[in-house]
């Protein structure tokens, strides 16, 4: 499945265990000799007996993530598409806690927790700030920081088309000050309801889309009032939208999850 090209390989686990050591994701990962994508995403039985299923998110190196808003999108449309779930409204037991999904328009919604910008939640080892500056070399970069349920920072660019994504992802999530290293989105604001986004994504590497970076974006931007409330996020795969009232509330995602294929895995 994908939710605007950020790929996902879907497996249901409801029926029985699927072993998924970090060397096996990584193998089916490979783009050249297994399935490829950017995430596998499992769906399992809930923990919390208030959700219709759980699921687990494991990045293409084999690290495990606290949250991944394209993949529980897609997991809900999986749901939807077997109607285990109703179209208005049902909820996923996520790493992080219930996740609320339902359809919106032609795709899915989900509300994706309070952006926490407590430096803790981020796994960085600075006191709170609107904006952290990191050197290397004679370079200094300026980012803010906030968790989605996974840790994200994001540094405002004039350009992102020419923005040094690869280079400035790589150091900011070898950097010792992030504890579990981050993800890094590089945004450009249009106006007030339109960024373009693209994200180094932990575990990964540059994604066609991320959903809790574009969340992550629009809370960080909005916070400084370079957004408003209503953010079209456009990213190299597709458009995503975010909505969020302020600090202290929810932010939601919605935005295309399609299928693509189904198959059975032989390694
Ligand atoms: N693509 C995702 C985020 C996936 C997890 C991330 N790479 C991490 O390690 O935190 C999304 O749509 O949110």
């Amino acid at each position: 499945m994908h939710g605007a090209g950020n790929d996902f390989a879907i497996v249901d686990r409801r029926a029985g265990p699927v072993d998924l050591p970090p060397a096996r994701v990584a193998r089916l990962a490979d783009r050249h000799r297994g399935i490829g994508f950017d995430q596998l995403i499992t769906i399992d039985p809930p923990r919390d007996p208030g959700a219709v299923a759980g699921y687990a998110i494991f990045n293409a190196d084999g690290s495990r993530a606290g949250q991944c808003g394209n993949g529980a999108r897609c997991v809900a449309a999986w749901l939807l598409r077997e109607e285990a779930a109703r179209a208005d409204g049902f909820s996923l037991d996520g790493p992080g806690g219930r996740v609320a999904a339902r359809i919106e328009g032609e795709g899915i919604g989900i509300d994706m927790g309070i952006p926490d910008f407590a430096p803790a939640a981020v796994g960085l080892s600075r006191p709170e700030a609107d904006r952290y500056v990191f050197r290397f070399g004679d370079e200094a970069v300026e980012v803010g920081a906030v968790s989605m349920g996974n840790p994200h920072v994001v540094i405002e660019v004039p350009e992102v088309a020419v923005a040094p994504v690869e280079r400035i992802g790589r150091v900011l999530q070898d950097d010792p000050a992030f504890s579990d290293s981050c993800n890094v989105g590089f945004a450009q604001v249009l106006d007030v309801d339109t960024i373009h986004l693209r994200v180094y994504e932990r575990g990964v590497g540059e994604t066609l889309a991320c959903g809790s970076g574009a969340c992550a974006a629009v809370a960080v931007l909005a916070r400084r009032g370079r957004v408003g409330e209503r953010v079209a996020v456009h990213l190299p795969g597709g458009v995503l939208h975010v909505r969020w009232p302020g600090p202290g509330y929810a932010i939601h995602l919605a935005g295309p999850a399609e299928f693509v294929f189904e198959g059975e895995f032989l390694t």
